[in-house]
């Protein structure tokens, strides 16, 4: 298959669990500095298509070219440093560590010698947790304990904690589940910063919100892709209308 200018290029992509077919000879394409929304009803194979893009679960068929490098043997942490940040949906931040600290120990590791002789909080690292507070409202809360922050301010953290990694593709599981409707304004505010230099894959059932972030939106059904394209054209889709948005 061809080289492609497409941060993630998925042809073709098969995981069968005894025999069921998850994900069914699906193929996506995802541009880079786009934010992309998955919907589609429960069982649709959504999680499992970004368990497979993280190396999570192993492909039985088909690719999953990353910057046209092919990521379907690669192990977990190889495709973390490829440049891969998944976000699950329960935050798994240190509650007993302030906002700095998890920040901190998020920054990549073991890429230098300097890195691999030993970790050390240099200028380079507090700069790069300043910034990445900023980008994610937490800035005032840098010394604060994690478990103290409200429940969108820690994921936000564990964005934050992503970024630190530089991901240059980062997905992100309902992302604004249990947050109240401040906190997902500024999430939505937050997502449209942090893809003008990555891209972002998030998998979402608010309607409302998929309509403020998505450039595009991919709906799912049954393993494969149902439809895909804007919101308005895909909200106007009778088989979308007709298995999801219609229920
Ligand atoms: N490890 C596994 N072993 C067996 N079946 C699995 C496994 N992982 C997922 N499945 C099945 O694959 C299908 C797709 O599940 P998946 O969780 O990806 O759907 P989803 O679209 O994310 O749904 P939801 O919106 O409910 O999260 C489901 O029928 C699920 O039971």
């Amino acid at each position: 298959m061809s080289n492609t200018d497409f941060v993630l290029a998925i042809e073709d992509l098969t995981v069968s669990f005894d025999g069921f077919k998850a994900i069914d000879a699906l193929t996506l394409y995802v541009d880079r500095g786009e934010l992309r929304v998955i919907i589609g009803p429960n069982g649709a194979g959504k999680t499992t298509l970004l368990d497979l893009i993280c190396g999570k679960t192993k492909a039985s068929a088909g690719s999953i070219k990353f910057k046209n490098q092919e990521m379907t043997r690669l192990a977990e942490h190889k495709i973390v440093r490829a440049g891969v940040g998944r976000k699950f949906q329960t935050p798994s931040i240190y509650e007993n560590l302030s906002v700095f600290k998890n920040l901190e120990v998020s920054f990549p590791r073991g890429r230098s010698v300097l890195g691999a002789l030993g970790f050390r909080c240099t200028d380079e690292v507090k700069e790069r947790v300043q910034s990445v507070a900023t980008e994610i409202g937490l800035a005032d809360a840098l010394d604060t304990e994690a478990g103290l922050l409200s429940h969108g301010q820690k994921q936000w953290l564990e964005i934050g904690m992503l970024l630190m990694q530089e991901p240059e593709l980062l997905m992100l599981d309902e992302p604004i589940a249990g947050m109240s409707v401040r906190e997902r304004e500024l999430t939505a505010d937050l997502l449209q910063r942090i893809c003008k230099g990555r891209s972002v894959i998030v998998i979402e059932h608010d309607m409302d919100f998929v309509k403020r972030i998505a450039h595009k939106v991919t709906v799912m059904h049954q393993g494969k892709i149902l439809a895909e394209g804007s919101m308005e054209k895909v909200q106007a889709d009778p088989k979308v209308i007709d298995v999801y948005l219609g229920h």
